[in-house]
């Protein structure tokens, strides 16, 4: 119960400072302020669920023969080490210290080199609501600093968020001390569009599902299935509602997208987009530098978000995560032929089927090898409902009652009531 108030004390510090906080965010990432203030309240709204979660762990009872019985604790990890991604930094470090702390454990939090500022105001925050010094520690660095953090002998877990590669030399590092990873990385998902749908809310949920933080999300629904009946009339709805995005300095109100986190990141996404032409997808609007006219902005590293069309399964756009602004559509004509191309990768991050008809609907996501899957709707997150991968995504969970497991571990306890039964 003591956790529960100071977790409840710091998402009531966080709402309070809402704004604040926000405004940093978007400085440190880029993304525009009206979103960085929906990441804030799944922040808060993180800590104050496993608050509700940290007054009720508890052990089971189980009864033995002879009046014997067993029952097991609950017990914490020790010190867990959290590393985050730059796309939604304080976020990710809420999403990671909240079922940690929660459980009982220390965390050291190493946010991403490009986004250092942020979490500094949750350690702040943590503080300032009693949480006892020493338990929530931020170190700032890089690769290096991550290794060390991953090879201390003193720390339990590593919770990691970040792309495969990073996850592979994580899993390997914690492999030699036997410690538990959970790994959250990235994606390349597909976004299923049957022709029975709601072509308003299927537009909307398409341009959710790749547009936010402009397009670096890490489940963000790229690869888009169109069944061919209703592909002219979504493309052309798409391509009118992508061109209005309006693109700029991300703490003005109404802008929608900011810069990309940085030069040669932004070159990278241009490059996919390049190369996706010379292997033949058609570019129906974006995929090129923006220039805004604001002149404090001019070498800020924005792009106009993009949709490719004349796209095939083999193309690099649509087999590799761009992390960028970058929709590519693909036709297709029914369930089986649909659900075998969007299996056909070694991600399985998320999912999404837009369609009227429930029985498809159920039928698909059972099908479909994604460890979060959206029906007729796209990156929405409520903190209830756990987060993470299969295959390449990784594996462990973020969010909801299970994160439980992932920072806590079972003592068992034996209690023998009678004589000892010897074979000596
Ligand atoms: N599944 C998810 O929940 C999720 C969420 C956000 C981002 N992502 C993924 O993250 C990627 C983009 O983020 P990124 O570019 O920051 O990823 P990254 O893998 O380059 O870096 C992530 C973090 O790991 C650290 N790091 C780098 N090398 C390390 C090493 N050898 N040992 C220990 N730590 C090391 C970095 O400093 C950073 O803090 C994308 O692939 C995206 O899909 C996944
Ligand atoms: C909040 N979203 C949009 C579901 C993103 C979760 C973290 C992925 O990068």
């Amino acid at each position: 119960m003591e956790r529960c108030r100071i977790l409840l004390e710091a998402a009531r510090i966080i709402r309070e400072r809402k704004d604040e906080i926000a405004t940093m965010e978007t400085i440190n990432n880029g993304k525009s302020i009206f979103e960085a203030r929906w990441d804030i309240d799944t922040s808060w709204q993180c800590l104050e669920y496993y608050a509700g979660l940290a007054g009720s762990m508890a052990g089971e009872y189980i009864q033995l023969p002879g009046g014997s019985f067993g029952y097991t604790r609950r017990e914490p990890l020790g010190v867990c080490v959290g590393i985050g991604a730059w796309n939604y930094p304080f976020q990710i470090a809420c999403w990671k210290s909240a079922p940690a702390l929660a459980c009982g454990n220390a965390m050291v939090f190493k946010p991403s080199p490009f986004t250092p500022a942020s979490v500094l105001l949750l350690a702040e925050i943590y503080t300032e609501a009693g949480v006892p010094p020493g338990l929530f520690n931020v170190v700032q660095g890089g690769a290096a600093t991550g290794q060390l953090l991953c090879q201390h002998p003193d720390v339990a877990k590593v919770s990691f968020t970040g792309s495969v590669p990073t996850g592979m030399k994580i899993m390997e590092m914690a492999a030699k001390g036997i410690k538990p990873v959970t790994l959250e990385l990235g994606g390349k998902s597909p976004l299923i569009i049957f022709s029975d749908c709601d072509l308003e809310n299927v537009v909307k949920g398409a341009m959710m599902a790749n547009f936010l933080t402009q397009g670096e999300v890490c489940c963000n629904g790229t690869r888009v299935f169109v069944q061919r009946e209703i592909l002219d009339e979504f493309t052309r709805e798409v391509v009118k509602r992508t061109q209005k995005i309006k693109i700029g300095d991300p703490l003005l109100e109404d802008t929608r997208m900011g810069p990309l986190i940085n030069r040669p990141h932004l070159e990278r996404v241009l490059g996919f987009v390049k190369l996706a032409k010379e292997q033949g997808a058609k570019v129906l609007c974006g995929g090129d530098i923006h220039v805004p006219e604001d002149p404090k902005l001019k070498d800020g590293y924005y792009m106009r978000p993009c949709v490719l069309t004349n796209c095939r399964d083999d193309m690099t756009c649509v087999k590799e995560e761009i992390f960028g602004p970058v929709m590519s559509i693909l036709p297709f004509d029914t369930e089986a032929e649909v659900l075998e191309r969007a299996n056909d990768t070694s991600f399985g991050l998320a999912a999404g089927v837009f369609t009227r008809d429930i029985q498809r609907a159920h039928r698909v996501v059972a099908k479909l090898q994604a460890g979060m899957c959206f029906i007729n709707n796209y990156n929405v997150s409520p903190v209830e409902l756990p987060f993470g991968g299969y295959k390449k995504s990784g594996f462990g969970r973020e969010n909801g009652r299970v994160a439980i497991e992932y920072y806590s571990q079972l003592k068992t306890v034996c209690v023998e009531m009678g004589d000892v039964e010897s074979v000596f």
